[in-house]
């Protein structure tokens, strides 16, 4: 039983040719916020990203997103610190009407070539609720404090 379990919604999972022995996405701690995403690159041609470069590299399953939420795509915070390994357009959305393979666009901002094998845990997938909201166009805002300071108008101390 993981911290979650009381409201657990399910994530479906449908396998691809290409995933054929891919472990399960799966939470590596009772408490962790994601579930760690593994590459479905083929076993005898490992990708090799070369620095400044980057890739969409397969994760051999749909995901098949509960309605009313999300599922965010983000790095592993290990890869990044001692590889420079990060995903591009972090987080990475996946919406709950996609059907297609969940790909993870890595890019490698190190120094030295990355070289991603099968079944390494490239990134990991926090599934977090979404509001849809209704769109309305005003002809004025609301008024704030705050009004439109932004970008460090509060200061740093
Ligand atoms: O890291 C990612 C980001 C997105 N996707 C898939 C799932 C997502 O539902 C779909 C569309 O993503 P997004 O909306 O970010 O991309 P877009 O450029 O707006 O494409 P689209 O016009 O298809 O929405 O692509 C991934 O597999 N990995
Ligand atoms: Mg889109």
């Amino acid at each position: 039983m993981n911290a979650h379990a009381p409201t657990q919604p399910t994530l479906c999972l449908l396998r691809l040719p290409h995933g054929a022995g891919i472990a399960l996405p799966a939470y590596e701690t009772g408490g962790a916020a994601g579930m760690d995403l593994r590459a479905a690159v083929a076993e005898d041609q490992p990708l090799t990203l070369p620095p400044g470069q980057r890739a969409l590299v397969p994760t051999g399953f749909v995901f098949e997103i509960p309605a009313g939420y999300e599922g965010q795509v983000r790095p592993r915070s290990g890869l990044a610190f001692k590889n420079g390994i990060t995903c591009l357009n972090t987080p990475g959305t996946i919406d709950s009407d996609y059907r297609g393979e969940v790909k993870v666009l890595l890019v490698n901002l190190g120094e030295e070539p990355f070289v991603i094998e099968r079944g390494m845990r490239i990134a990991q997938m926090v599934i977090a609720p979404v509001t849809q909201v209704a769109v309305r166009e005003v002809e004025t805002a609301g008024e704030t404090t705050r009004g439109a300071g932004g970008f460090g108008s509060t200061g740093v101390l």
